[in-house]
């Protein structure tokens, strides 16, 4: 245990009937910093990011948040530890407006605080909604345009927006930039970088190399369950990552990566 971990999971397996998705895995991520999760298909990560999220429960092992056991029991868990999900599908409204977007579930309303009553104030709620994108430097025409008109980056990051809503210490992302363009990607990527410099512990999901040796700090490998190497992003090289991974010699990865650049 480093004094400095936000979450830890010690020695966690997860079985699903004859599937052994996991294998006594140790995880940890710091505030500050951008864990990338890789893998290949199967390898267990969604299963981490699930039980991390407490959608589903461990079998054995242990988790410490902020040096403390906890128990992940449920999605309320999680959440109220300050562990936020953005989910690969988004799960974004439509035909709702930004704003209408952020505060679903949280709407804000006049008069009485906290009570179920009154108008929506959407004043406040647009005002709100207009600074936390400023502060992470998200830009799209309107707070009040609808979720639909707006691109695949710009929804990303509204996603992400929403999940800061509730002022997280950590946020997991499911393949954040999966089938966005290279602009989009981008932008994304920044955003996760915005996260970390606000001291968040990230986790990112991704079978994109370029992006994770591109955001990342570490880079945690994962191979039929069981966590089979860690890298330090900036002393990583791309050959011992594939590697990893794949489960092949460095040697052999060298070859497939040359007969793929001809
Ligand atoms: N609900 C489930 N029921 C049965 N088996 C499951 C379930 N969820 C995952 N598995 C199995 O657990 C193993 C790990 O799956 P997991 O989805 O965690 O992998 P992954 O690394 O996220 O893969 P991918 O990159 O394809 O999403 C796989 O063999 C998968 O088939």
């Amino acid at each position: 245990m480093t004094a400095t971990s936000l979450l830890e999971l010690k020695g966690v397996s997860k079985r699903f009937g004859a599937v052994q998705a996991l294998t006594t895995v140790d995880f940890e991520v710091r505030p500050g910093e951008v864990v990338a999760l890789v893998g290949d298909n199967g390898a267990g990560k969604s299963t981490l990011i699930k039980i991390i999220s407490g959608i589903i429960p461990i079998d054995e092992g242990q988790v410490l948040f902020e040096g403390r056991p906890v128990s992940l029991n449920g999605p309320q868990a999680s959440s109220s530890l300050g562990i936020a999900t953005v989910y690969q599908d988004l799960a974004l409204c439509d035909n709702l407006d930004v704003v209408g977007n952020l505060f679903l579930g949280r709407e804000v309303r006049s008069g009485a605080a906290g009570k179920l009553t009154g108008w929506l104030d959407e004043t406040a709620m647009e005002q709100q909604a207009s600074a936390l994108l400023q502060r992470l430097s998200v830009s799209i025409p309107s707070v009040r345009t609808q979720v639909a008109a707006l691109s695949g980056g710009q929804r990303q990051s509204i996603a992400v927006a929403r999940a800061m809503m509730g002022s997280p210490k950590m946020v997991l992302l499911d393949e954040p930039t999966a089938a966005l363009g290279v602009a989009q990607t981008r932008q994304v990527l920044d955003l996760i970088r915005r996260l970390r410099e606000q001291g968040l512990g990230v986790v990112v999901i991704s079978h994109n190399l370029m992006d994770v040796f591109s955001v990342s700090d570490r880079i945690i490998v994962m191979r039929l369950g069981k966590r089979v190497a860690t890298f330090d992003t900036q002393a990583a090289k791309e050959v011992e990552v594939v590697s990893a991974i794949t489960g092949a010699k460095k040697q052999e990865v060298v070859e497939t990566l040359k007969t793929e650049a001809q």
